[in-house]
């Protein structure tokens, strides 16, 4: 099976001489397409630090990412997050002056997707009939599960998510990672979510725990 992210012998550190912070050192590992993977590890072990350098929001100082067979160092990283990684964050990050629908259709059309398809993502994630509200008109779950019919309508190759549960009481939370997994599945994409949560990471296929490691 092909890799959906490759990463070798990465190396970052925040800050210079001694101020500097080393978050993390000679990491390495290997997602095949269509699997999903839980980075775990205590506050600060640089699990968003991560996260953001597999979308190109961060620099690395060795090392090699290659996602999807294209070099990390010469990849056109704008392209990549508009068209095929699809990120989740703790707090949803919808538009607040858009429908839910409008932040699913916009979403969709920035990947080149169908916005004709947009409605049945806010159905297949159980809010169908709240797609004329605006953000700040429902709950914190609701919000959430139109964050992740924003990602799937864009049709994503990738989901990077992180804490995509940390702002739900557990109910709602095992319901959301329930919609999330159920979805990835369905869609073959791959995941890699950042977590402290022990039960939602053992329900990836792999888990790197980044505060077991030394530098992280
Ligand atoms: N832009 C930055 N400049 C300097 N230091 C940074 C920067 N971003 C992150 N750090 C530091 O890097 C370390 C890793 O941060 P990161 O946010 O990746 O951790 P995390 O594992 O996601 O933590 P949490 O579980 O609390 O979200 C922390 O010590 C943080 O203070």
């Amino acid at each position: 099976m092909h890799s959906a992210v490759n990463v070798s012998g990465l190396r970052k550190t925040f800050g210079q001489g001694d101020s500097a912070v080393a978050v993390l050192s000679d990491l390495g590992f290997d997602l095949p397409a269509g699997s999903s993977l839980a980075l775990m590890g205590r506050s600060g072990s640089g699990k968003s630090t991560l996260l953001n350098i597999l979308c190109g929001l961060e620099q690395v100082d060795a090392g090699t990412v290659t996602l999807f067979g294209e070099c990390g160092r010469t990849a056109d990283w704008p392209r990549l997050r508009r068209e095929r990684i699809g990120v989740v964050f703790q707090e949803a990050n919808l538009m607040p002056t858009l429908s839910l629908l409008d932040n699913v259709r916009f979403r969709a059309s920035l990947a080149g997707q169908p916005e004709t398809r947009c409605q049945h993502w806010l159905e297949v994630l159980d809010i169908g009939e709240l797609g004329h509200r605006f953000p700040d008109q429902v709950s914190g779950g609701q919000r959430q599960r139109a964050a992740l019919a924003m990602v799937f309508a864009m049709a994503p190759d990738l989901i990077l998510a992180d804490e995509p549960t940390g702002s739900l009481d557990r109910n709602t939370a095992n319901e959301v990672a329930d919609e999330l997994f159920r979805l990835q599945g369905d869609t073959g994409c791959s995941l890699i979510l950042a977590t402290h949560d022990p039960e939602l990471a053992a329900r990836c296929q792999q888990t790197l725990d980044l505060g077991h490691r030394s530098g992280g």
